[in-house]
Parts: structure tokens; C-alpha cells; sequence
């Protein structure tokens, strides 16, 4: 069944924990909508960004909505929709509390939880873990012993369990080794291209968002000094930020330039 196409949308967002971190940035996300990138120098505000767009702190000015209403006063039932609706998954690891709990434990959890908000699926929890590359030596061990990168591979299945609408990304494969995460990236965009699931990936991983997203964002002091396909910001690095990305880029990337 398609997802509803409710939109995340920040319009003149201004953000931050205690400055104006996020200068001005709108951007919308709807379930349909091919993947999005975010790139950008370390502290530029790709973290404040995701928080502000996820309702994890106030706007210091702007808006950010979904499907109308303004995310951070969700409360309740619509607070809960929003949460399996959109889901995040950053680089730390899985939203589970007891890690002595295996991966085929909070797999199935998962599963029938969106199966009870009805967000059913005939998804298994051995596709899941194909599309993860998780295999059966795995599935039974304590999430406590699973190496940092299994683990945010499992979070990333844990997030696709609940058939999310949008998914925001936070450097999600930073600990996954490279050659795995190209292979990743093309299972993920698959599935979320056959669900219909909307990507905002924030990551210094230029080669991740060249395979998975046609339209990237870079970020530079808190606005967007550059947008559009890969191959078209690094022939055209006109913002200094842009430059320093592209001089940095690994040589899979540098072939646009
Ligand atoms: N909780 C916080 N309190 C105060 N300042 C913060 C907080 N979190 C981030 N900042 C500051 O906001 C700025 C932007 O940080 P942010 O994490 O959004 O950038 P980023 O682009 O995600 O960086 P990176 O690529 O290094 O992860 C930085 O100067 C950072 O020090």
C-alpha cells in the first residue's frame, strides 16, 4: 500500500541548541520523492538541521511542519504517528534498551508493532536482515556483542521494520566497512525506492551520497551554498566549502569533476 504523502517541510528554518547554527534552510521531505543529501564541513550544522527537522529542539525561527502541523508541539496519538512515520537512525547505534536482547528479538518486536499501528508488511525478519547483510550468525547473539558497524546495520533494519514514511539519516553506516556499504547503499535504495520512502542522509561520505542520492544539499555555516546532482555541484565547486569538498573527494567521486 503507498504511504500517504504527508511532508516534512522546514521553511526559513533557523536553528540550533544555543546559536543560530541553521541559517535559513527550507526544505521538504515527502514519501515519493527520490533520496536527499546533506554534505558540508565539520560543524556546519548537518546534526541541527536533522534534530530541528525531527522535533528534537525548537526552531529559534522558521517553521518545520508535518503534513501541517508544527513538528516539536506533536503530543500524543499524532506524536506517535509522527515517531513511526518518521524515523531516525544516526551513528550511534540502536534505540534498544536491553542489549543483551539479540537482533532477531528486537527484529520481530519491531515487526509486530508496526504490524499492531497498522504499518503491516509481509517483510520478514531474514529480509530484513538480507538487507543489512546481517546473517544467521547474528540473529541469536547479545546486540552487546555485535561489532559497531553490525550494529548500525541492525538499527537501520530496525528502522525499516516499522515501514516509515521518511527516514533521516545520520551518518548511518559510518562504522560499516567500505566495500559493505556500497552493497548496502544499493539494497537500501531499492527498498526505498519500491516503498516509496522518502531519505534525508546526512554524511561525509561523498561516495554513499553519490550512489544513493540524485539530489544533494551542501551545507556551509548553517545555509545551503550549493544544491543540486553531485556531478553537478563538483563541476561547478563556485563556494570555497564546495571546493575543499570536491579537492577531498575519493577518486570514485572525483570522476566528475
Ligand atoms: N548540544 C549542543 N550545544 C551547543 N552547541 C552545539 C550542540 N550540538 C552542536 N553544537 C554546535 O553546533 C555547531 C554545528 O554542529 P552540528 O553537529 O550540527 O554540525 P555537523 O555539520 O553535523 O558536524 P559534523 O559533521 O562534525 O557532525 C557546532 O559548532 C557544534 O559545536
Amino acid at each position: 500500500m503507498p504511504h500517504p504523502q504527508t511532508t516534512l517541510s522546514a521553511r526559513d528554518l533557523w536553528a540550533g541548541e544555543s546559536s543560530d547554527v541553521v541559517r535559513g534552510v527550507s526544505l521538504d521531505l515527502t514519501p515519493g520523492q527520490s533520496p536527499v543529501g546533506l554534505i558540508g564541513p565539520m560543524g556546519s550544522g548537518k546534526s541541527s538541521l536533522l534534530f530541528a527537522m525531527l522535533g528534537l529542539t525548537k526552531p529559534r525561527g522558521g517553521t518545520v511542519t508535518w503534513g501541517g502541523s508544527t513538528v516539536h508541539r506533536l503530543r500524543g496519538s499524532r506524536k506517535k504517528q509522527f515517531g513511526a512515520a518518521v524515523r531516525r537512525v544516526s551513528q550511534n547505534g540502536i534505540p534498544v534498551a536491553d542489549r543483551r536482547s539479540t537482533a532477531s528479538r528486537e527484529l520481530t518486536r519491531a515487526l509486530t508493532t508496526a504490524r499492531r499501528t497498522g504499518r503491516s508488511s509481509s517483510t520478514t525478519v531474514e529480509d530484513l536482515m538480507d538487507l543489512v547483510l546481517l546473517g544467521p550468525q547474528h540473529d541469536s547473539r547479545p546486540i552487546s556483542t555485535l561489532s559497531g558497524g553490525e550494529q548500525q546495520r541492525l538499527a537501520l533494519a530496525l528502522a525499516l521494520a516499522t515501514r516509515p514514511e521518511i527516514l533521516v539519516l545520520d551518518e548511518p553506516l559510518s562504522a560499516v566497512d567500505p566495500a559493505m556499504r556500497g552493497e548496502i547503499a544499493r539494497l537500501l535504495s531499492s527498498v526505498v525506492e519500491d516503498d516509496g520512502i522518502a531519505v534525508l542522509l546526512a554524511t561525509h561520505d561523498l561516495e554513499l551520497v553519490e550512489r544513493l542520492c540524485p539530489t544533494v544539499h551542501v551545507l556551509a555555516d548553517g545555509t545551503f551554498v550549493a544544491s543540486g546532482s553531485m556531478r553537478d555541484i563538483l563541476a561547478a565547486p563556485e563556494h570555497p566549502a564546495v571546493r575543499d569538498l570536491a579537492e577531498a573527494a575519493p577518486r570514485a567521486v572525483q570522476r566528475f569533476r
